[in-house]
C-alpha cells in the first residue's frame, strides 16, 4: 500500500513581500539621497467600495514605510469621467509623481479603459495602459502588472529555473491571465491558457507543473486535478460565508486543503499571491521614479 502525499509546502507569500518591501525601501532611499526628493505614488479611489478603501490604505501605509511619497485622493462616488480624467491629467503633469494609480473596480458609470489610456505610460505603474502591455508582448522594457509578477517572482523563488515546464493559467483577463502567460512564455515555460470554454479543463490542469488559478470562483480548482508535485498559484481572493452566522471568510479558486495533497507546493488566501500585489506596486514605483529622474538602476536591483 502506498503512502498517502506529504502536505504540500506553503509559499509564504506574506513574508516574501515583506522581505521585498524593505529592499525597495532602501533603494526608495538611495534614490532620494540622489534625487533630492522621494520617489511619489498617487492612488486615486472613486467612491466607497469596502475591499477597495481597505487596499487603498494599505497601498499609502505601505508605501510610507517604504521611503515613498503617498498621495491619496479619493473621490465621491457620483464622479464623472470628465472629472477624473481630469485629475488624472495634473497627476500626469506633476513632477513629485512617478506612479498613479486607479483602483479597480470603477463605478459602473465610469469608462475604466478610457481612464486607464489617460495616464501616462511612464506613470503607470499597474502596466494596465496598452502602451505598456504592448510592450510586455513585444519584450520591450515597460512596466509589468503588479500581481503576475509578483506570481512569477514566487515561482522563480520556489522553482528556479521555469525552462521547459508546462505551465496552465486559468483565467484570460488583461490583468492577470494574459500578462501572466507571456510572463511564464518569457521565461521559457511552455504555456496554456484555459478559461470558461476550455473543454476537459480538470485533464489540461493535469497535465500541468505549474498552475495558476485567476477565474474568481470560490475553490473551483480541486485537489485531484492538480498533478502530484506540481507548483500552483492561486490568485484567487473570494469571500464566502464563514461557518458562523454572519461571518465570511477568504478563499481562493483552489480547494486548498485538497490541493495541498497533492502540490509540491501551494499559496495560500490569504497570505500568498494578495501582498505580493502591493510590494510590486511598490516596486514599479521606485523603477519610475529612477526613469522619470533620468538616473541609472543597475538591472537587477529590485
Ligand atoms: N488598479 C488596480 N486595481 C486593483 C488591483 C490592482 O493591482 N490595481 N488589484 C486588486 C486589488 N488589490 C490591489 O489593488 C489587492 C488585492 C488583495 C491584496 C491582499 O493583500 N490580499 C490579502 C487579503 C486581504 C483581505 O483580507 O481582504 C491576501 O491575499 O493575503 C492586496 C491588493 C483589484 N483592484
Amino acid at each position: 500500500m502506498s503512502e498517502p502525499r506529504q502536505a504540500a509546502r506553503r509559499i509564504d507569500g506574506k513574508a516574501f513581500a515583506a522581505t521585498l518591501r524593505e529592499k525597495i525601501g532602501k533603494v526608495a532611499a538611495d534614490f532620494a539621497a540622489e534625487a533630492g526628493r522621494k520617489p511619489g505614488l498617487a492612488v486615486v479611489l472613486v467612491g466607497e467600495d469596502p475591499a477597495s478603501s481597505v487596499y487603498v490604505r494599505n497601498k499609502g501605509k505601505a508605501s510610507v514605510a517604504a521611503n515613498i511619497e503617498s498621495f491619496e485622493h479619493r473621490l465621491p462616488a457620483d464622479t464623472d469621467n470628465d472629472t477624473l480624467m481630469a485629475l488624472v491629467e495634473r497627476l500626469n503633469g506633476d513632477p513629485a509623481v512617478d506612479g498613479i494609480l486607479v483602483q479597480l473596480p470603477l463605478p459602473a458609470h465610469l469608462d475604466e479603459q478610457s481612464v486607464i489610456a489617460a495616464i501616462s505610460p511612464d506613470k503607470d505603474v499597474d502596466g494596465f495602459h496598452v502602451t505598456n502591455a504592448g510592450r510586455l508582448a513585444v519584450g520591450q522594457s515597460g512596466f509589468v502588472p503588479c500581481t503576475p509578477l509578483g506570481c512569477l517572482m514566487l515561482l522563480k523563488d520556489e522553482l528556479g529555473d521555469l525552462s521547459g515546464k508546462d505551465a496552465v493559467v486559468i483565467g484570460r483577463s488583461n490583468i492577470v491571465g494574459k500578462p501572466m502567460a507571456q510572463l511564464l512564455t518569457d521565461a521559457n515555460a511552455t504555456v496554456t491558457i484555459a478559461h470558461s470554454r476550455t473543454k476537459d479543463l480538470a485533464d489540461v490542469v493535469r497535465r500541468a507543473d505549474i498552475v495558476v488559478a485567476a477565474v474568481g470562483r470560490p475553490e473551483m480548482i480541486r485537489g485531484d486535478w492538480i498533478k502530484p508535485g506540481a507548483t500552483v498559484i492561486d490568485v484567487g481572493i473570494n469571500r464566502v460565508p464563514a461557518a458562523e452566522e454572519g461571518k465570511t471568510r477568504l478563499v481562493g479558486d483552489v480547494a486548498f486543503d485538497e490541493a495541498g495533497q497533492r502540490a509540491g507546493a501551494i499559496t495560500p488566501v490569504p497570505g500568498g499571491v494578495g501582498p505580493m500585489t502591493i510590494a510590486v506596486l511598490l516596486r514599479n514605483t521606485v523603477v519610475a521614479a529612477y526613469r522619470n529622474a533620468g538616473l541609472e538602476l543597475a538591472d537587477g536591483t529590485l
